[in-house]
């Protein structure tokens, strides 16, 4: 390899085909599909030309990534570092980078692995540009949406999503970016995106508009927009937003040197189009040989919005049936969904992942509210920034461990979807006793925090500079019992 590997944009490409997951049909990708025309049935893109990419030895690969990792290209800097597995087919001038990908692989403090019994690192998502892993997933759909535009001269695409907070915050914000030809347009269920969230997409300029409802709701409706009018829809069901999403499993693959074995990767399912997009980047990376072994990989649900875990706790494949469930209200507000729409994706790849890596490498465990919440703060107490579907990681780990699930050489890797101040409404909640009942949260006082007023307002009124900090400073120094230097 030489060093025009990483400054120079990558010559080879791919042929790109959606593939039904009904069906089997095989759609051209020269017009935006969500949906098989002809069974509805959701779709995945392909590469028919993958097994070419063979031609290059997976030392080479590894080799290549490695380099690559330090490029001065913008457009091979994110997700497109990865570009031959990801969407060899977009020209460089069509890649939008806004910063995504390359987030950190934090591995827990001894005291925290000791507290768990179990080595484990977070993911920290929420170091994405939107701050969370959306970004990775938009920056795809963004490129390829450029493409589109290019090729075919559109001057007008809306772009809709439904969304709990991340992906409309994520969508707003490359709409904003690309500019252009493109407005974003975001359905919120109204009083259940949190107001950090909120202010994203205003702050980028959206249209944002609130409906009565959950998420499975507003989703309904943005799936009827895509059927009925000329939208661009930036939910997962787009499969070019899974593409974007499978840096994830690059990265993890790339942080741990390729080395995947007595590694378990544990995955927030909401929608189900991430866990859907790490399972096919690590089975992008074994059919190469850039990975000799999958990591185990654990999807996790909260007991108020578990379809998915539900549909594995069958044991016999040939009992399993999947049915919607009713959500409840959950402190892993992004992961509320009773409908995930890549359901069907997560069964094809959970099946083509055991197939390749044995039984036992796809698990679906279900955690209580109290357990995702407290995950949060404890991982946050040991130094790092998980969101609430990063708690529902620590969570899933333990009742992983819990069940025997665990091996005691593994190491865990936790998504911290998103960054923990988007979701710091339900700290606040803990800390303040003040869940309404239906989370079923009871807080526990060695976990709660709140600050401690040490002088009255008047005493800045009615001091001098120099009393105030004498006063201040003694009373801090009472509250903290500090010892005066003799
Ligand atoms: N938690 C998601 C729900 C929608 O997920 P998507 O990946 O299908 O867009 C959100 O942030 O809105």
């Amino acid at each position: 390899m030489t060093n025009s590997f990483y400054d120079q944009f990558p010559s080879h490409r791919g042929r790109m085909e959606y593939v039904c997951l009904g069906c089997r049909a095989r759609l051209d990708i020269d017009e935006l599909y969500y949906t098989c025309p002809q069974c509805n049935e959701v779709l995945l893109l392909e590469d028919t030309q993958f097994d070419e990419l063979r031609r290059t030895s997976p030392e080479q690969w590894r080799e290549a990534f490695d380099l690559r990792a330090a490029t001065r290209r913008s457009d091979l800097k994110g997700i497109f570092r990865f570009y031959e597995l990801t969407a060899p087919v977009l020209e460089p001038e069509d890649i939008v980078w806004l910063g995504e990908g390359n987030t950190p692989i934090i591995p827990a403090s001894s005291a925290l692995a000791g507290h768990v019994g179990q080595d484990l690192a977070f993911k920290n998502d929420g170091q994405n540009p939107s701050a969370s892993f959306k970004d990775r997933g938009m920056a795809c759909a963004f490129s390829y949406l450029k493409a589109l535009i290019r090729r075919h001269g559109w001057d007008q695409v809306l772009t809709v999503c439904a969304s709990t907070g991340d992906t409309s915050a994520a969508a707003a914000l490359y709409a904003a970016y690309v500019g252009g030809a493109i407005k974003s347009v975001v359905l919120l269920p109204q009083g259940k995106v949190t107001p950090q969230q909120l202010a994203q997409p205003l702050g980028s300029g959206a249209v944002v508009l609130e409906l009565p409802g959950v998420f499975d709701d507003c989703m309904k409706v943005v799936e009827y927009l895509a059927e009925n009018y000329r939208v661009a829809l930036l939910n997962s069901k787009n499969a070019w937003r899974i593409l974007g999403q499978e840096s994830y499993a690059f990265e993890v693959a790339q942080h741990y040197a390729w080395d995947m074995a007595d590694k378990a990767v544990f995955v927030p399912i909401g929608n189900a189009g991430n866990v859907t997009a790490i399972m096919s980047g690590f089975l992008k990376l074994h059919r190469l040989g850039i990975i000799e072994q999958l990591p185990r990989i654990f999807g996790v649900q909260s007991a108020h919005a578990d379809p998915v875990y539900k549909y594995y706790d069958e044991s016999d494949p040939a009992k399993r049936a999947y049915h919607p469930v009713t959500v409840q209200s959950s402190v892993a507000q992004a992961a509320m969904i009773g409908n995930p729409v890549s359901f069907p994706r997560v069964r094809h790849l959970a099946d083509q992942y055991e197939q390749a890596g044995g039984p036992g490498m796809f698990h679906v465990v279900q955690v209580e509210e109290q357990a995702i919440i407290e995950g949060m703060l404890l991982a946050n107490r040991h130094g790092h920034i998980a969101c609430t579907q990063g708690g529902e990681c620590l969570a899933g780990l333990l009742r992983a461990r819990e069940l025997g699930l665990m091996q005691a050489q593994e190491t865990a890797v936790l998504d911290a979807t998103a960054h923990s101040l988007k979701f710091i409404g339900f700290q606040e909640m803990y800390f303040e006793n003040s869940f309404p009942s239906e989370y079923g949260i009871t807080p526990r006082e060695e976990l709660m925090n709140a600050p401690r007023r040490v002088l009255s307002p008047d005493v800045k009124v009615r001091l001098s500079s120099r009393e105030y900090t004498l006063e201040a400073g003694r009373a801090v120094a009472e509250v903290l019992h500090l010892q005066a230097k003799l």
